[in-house]
């Protein structure tokens, strides 16, 4: 049956051959639509390829998580060294301020300690102190960098410091540190007396610091509820304020920023006032009286976040610029979520990677089901320690019970698990100097107190953990890390590049 003339398709009724074709017109004919369907073919193939190249340009993401402190930062910090290293070293300067701001935390501890224990002892002796006073109560450098407001990112500065009054004294430190009240120590206190009255500009400098950084409007919480992931990850808005999160300096793809003109001018007149400090500063710090009073006091400011004072010839210096290595050792706390955005140079070229850190956050829950893969990290140096948050809390306890949660997550389920069994350096550290980890750890019963049967030990209960509690049989990767050392982490982030890839491919494969 034929189509009536409106129902004929103008293209068909123009291509159909005329009927009275002569044989060369139709081979010519032939031939022309041999051709235009061997070019049809190759466009096919074409689209074909670049869809495929298109899948394989799917960003594939990777959430950390762990405990505040466990190193999440430090290592969204080793993938941008890794991955854009220009940026990140362009960016180093900016960490300056963060680095002044832990150095003079440094001095809060050691100072707050000095005053707390003469406080104590000065009860039992009835001796008046006199002298500037540090109050112990310091506070942490810690960064909100959300966004809101008016598009400016912004500092939290909390409370991070127990009450030096109540630590018990080290009853073995004792030995070294005189009962009695000698001439000596009479005069060492006169000199940590002057060298704090001399310190006393720094709490300008602190005070200045927090003023321009923390603009006296932003100080509300994070929005979480909007963007496209039900998180407000406001990329752009944190632009303005790149001095405090690398992930966002380069927000919004214009490339390295400068840091807000007010938080440049405020680093620099804060490093002028440590520099003038300087000579106090390594008294302080090398200051036997002080070593005797912090070891007392079972404090080891060496072992805390953010350590400076074995570099303060390097770190007061006038013309100071963060190394690699500083910039990986500076503490900044992460309020909120940061995102860092890139893509590989070599190999894996095409594919948009995401690194999510979400800091003490519990939003990481949109992320669920768009993850390859989470990289947990556990520092297990931090057996013998409580949470800052909660000091009932083990830390080594609490990071055991959120690995059980992320292993139990049924909407993880199918997620590749990579362990980070981090602060490796510090445990190191910690066992030579003959803390003994079945103290804390009574599982841990009478095996050798050393870093290789530590880490298997550590390795084997998270292991266990992983297969008992996880809904089904998943793959599982784990490392000892220290993830502020460049060398090894590239080795082990170039590991874990490979398992995302491939679970990206598997991914691709069964889409
Ligand atoms: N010695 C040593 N220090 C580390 C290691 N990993 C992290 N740190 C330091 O520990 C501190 C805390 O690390 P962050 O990366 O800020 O921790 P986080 O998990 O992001 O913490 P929040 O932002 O509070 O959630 C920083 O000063 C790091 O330099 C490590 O393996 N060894
Ligand atoms: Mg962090």
């Amino acid at each position: 049956m034929r189509a009536s003339a409106e129902d004929e398709d103008p293209l068909a009724a123009a291509l159909r051959p005329p009927l009275d074709e002569s044989p060369e017109a139709r081979a010519i004919r032939l031939a022309r639509e041999e051709e235009a369907a061997r070019v049809s073919q190759a466009i096919d193939e074409a689209i074909r390829v670049e869809r495929l190249a298109n899948k394989k340009n799917k960003v594939v993401r990777v959430l950390l998580l762990g405990q505040s402190e466990s190193g999440k930062s430090t290592t969204l910090r080793q993938f941008q060294r890794i991955y854009t290293p220009t940026a990140f070293r362009e960016e180093r300067i900016h960490w300056r301020v963060i680095i002044q701001l832990n150095v003079i935390r440094s001095v809060h501890t050691i100072l707050g300690a000095v005053t707390a224990h003469r406080r104590q002892t000065s009860r039992t002796r009835v001796r008046t102190i006199s002298g500037p006073r540090w109050d112990s109560r310091s506070q942490v450098t810690s960064v909100r960098t959300d966004g809101k407001g008016k598009g400016k990112g912004r500092v939290d500065l909390e409370s991070d410091f127990e009450d030096e009054d109540e630590r018990p004294i080290d009853p073995s430190a004792r030995s070294f540190y005189a009962d009695s009240y000698s001439e000596d120590e009479s005069q060492e206190d006169a000199e940590l007396d002057a060298i704090s009255q001399r310190l006393m500009p720094l709490r300008r400098v602190e005070a200045m610091l927090k003023e321009r950084l923390v603009p006296p409007s932003e100080d509300e919480p994070a929005d979480l509820g909007g963007g496209p992931l039900g998180l407000t990850v406001s990329a752009l808005g944190l632009a303005k304020e790149v001095f405090v999160r690398p992930g966002k300096w380069r927000a919004g793809g214009a490339g390295t920023r400068p840091a807000s003109a007010v938080a440049v001018e405020a680093a620099d007149e804060s490093q002028r006032a440590l520099f003038e400090c300087r000579f106090d500063l390594m008294q302080l710090w090398s200051s036997m009286r002080v070593r005797e009073i912090l070891a007392l006091r079972r404090i080891r400011p060496e072992e805390e976040s953010g350590f400076f004072l074995n570099d303060l010839d390097r770190v007061t210096g006038y013309n100071y610029v963060p190394t690699d290595d500083d910039v990986l050792r500076a503490r900044l706390k992460t309020i909120g979520v940061s995102e860092y955005k890139f893509e590989m140079e070599a190999g894996d070229q095409g594919t948009q990677w995401r690194i999510v850190d979400v800091g003490g956050s519990p939003t990481w829950v949109p992320f669920f089901d768009s993850v390859e893969a989470i990289i947990f990290l556990a520092p297990i140096s931090a057996f013998d320690q409580v949470l800052s948050e909660d000091p009932k809390v083990n830390r080594l306890e609490d990071s055991v019970l959120l690995w059980k949660g992320i292993c139990q997550n049924k909407l993880l389920a199918k997620v590749d698990l990579v362990l980070f069994l981090n602060k490796c350096d510090i445990l190191q550290r910690k066992l030579d100097s003959g803390i003994r980890l079945a103290r804390y750890v009574k599982s841990y019963d009478d095996r050798p107190n050393d870093m290789e049967t530590a880490s298997k030990y550590f390795r084997g209960k998270f292991s266990a953990i992983q297969r008992t509690y996880s809904p089904v049989p998943r793959r599982f990767y784990g490392y000892c890390t220290s993830v502020t050392e460049s060398t090894t982490t590239a080795g082990i982030l170039a590991s874990v590049r490979d398992i995302v890839l491939r679970q990206n491919l598997r991914s691709l494969r069964l889409a």
